[in-house]
């Protein structure tokens, strides 16, 4: 594993690559690819064998009713739970990484250090500001908190969050806290952020400003977007969307053909070596953390 996550400094340098516009005419290497998936509670079938392939910028959404499987595969894919059969390619930056076979203690630093995470809640320290709960998310990486809050300030701002650095998470609206929470998952310049319902709890004002953040996250930062959302009009703006049904995936599962929503180009200059340092892994004395810019950047 530890061949697999890009640890030395010319790794981090090879995969600090430009933002990367959307998936014209489809990515003929996923940046995540499932394989038969399997994933069984008990008597219940939560993963019956799903099948996808995720291109690199894409926003895929993932539909169906309560029940039919939906975070289960999130989770997978993003390493939080070991499939029990199947297989999950990451392609990374430093190689391609199978995420089903990896250690606990390797899925961990695996999304600590390539995915990113908005969910509904629960992820934000309610009682860290804004600024320290993004800030966090590098400092674990082992990233000082000087540097850190200065990234972090950066991002705040390009969120729109400007002036609000100071607050704790209870003292801002949950379209703000879930901007933070945005934040927090770029940051770190992971290369896909993974969304599970990270509107459900917000008005289809809110909502919508939300999603417009979210979606940044593809057209403005390169990155790729997979979200669970019940919501039609949340999956109507992803560049694809896949229904779920049962624990299968009921659609061709392979990554659009059509681009995303047109590139923007700002926020460019946020796009850093794409995974963090690990002081609890066996990085080498050279690896450099993650998350440290390029010294333009850090004059924001
Ligand atoms: N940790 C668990 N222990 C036992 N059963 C589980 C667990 N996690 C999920 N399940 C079951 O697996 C099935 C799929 O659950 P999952 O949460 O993936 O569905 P979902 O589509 O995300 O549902 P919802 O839209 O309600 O969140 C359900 O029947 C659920 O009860």
């Amino acid at each position: 594993m530890s061949d697999q996550i890009p640890t030395s400094f010319a790794e981090r340098a090879a995969a600090a690559a430009p933002n990367r516009p959307s998936v014209p005419g489809g990515d003929p290497h996923p940046v995540l690819a499932a394989y038969g998936l399997s994933k069984t509670y008990g008597q219940t079938v939560a993963l019956g064998g799903v099948d996808l392939a995720i291109g690199r910028g894409e926003a895929v959404a993932i539909m169906g009713a309560s029940g039919s499987g939906k975070t289960t595969l999130l989770h997978c894919l993003a390493g939080i739970v070991p499939p029990d059969a199947g297989s999950i390619r990451f392609a990374g930056p430093g190689g391609s990484v199978e995420v089903a076979g990896l250690s606990e203690r390797e899925r961990s630093r695996l999304r600590r250090e390539a995915f990113g995470f908005v969910f509904q809640q629960g992820l934000l320290v309610p009682e860290l500001t804004a600024i320290e709960n993004v800030a966090l998310a590098l400092m674990v990486g082992g990233v000082g908190r000087r540097e850190a809050e200065q990234h972090a300030l950066g991002w705040l701002a390009d969120l729109g969050l400007s002036g609000l650095e100071q607050r704790r998470i209870g003292q801002l609206s949950g379209g703000q806290a879930q901007r933070v929470a945005i934040a927090r998952a770029l940051v770190t310049g992971a290369p896909v952020i993974f969304a599970d319902e990270p509107t459900g709890a917000l008005d289809s004002h809110t909502s919508s400003e939300v999603m417009d953040a979210l979606l940044r996250i593809v057209t403005d930062y390169g990155r790729t977007l997979v979200v669970v959302t019940h919501d039609a009009d949340v999956a109507a703006r992803c560049t694809r969307t896949v229904h779920m049904s049962d624990g299968r995936i009921m659609d061709a599962a392979l990554p659009a053909s059509a681009p995303a929503a047109p590139h923007r180009g700002a926020g460019s200059h946020h796009t850093g070596p794409q995974f963090g340092a690990d002081p609890a892994a066996s990085a080498p004395a050279d690896a450099a953390p993650a998350a440290v810019a390029r010294p333009e950047e850090a004059q924001r």
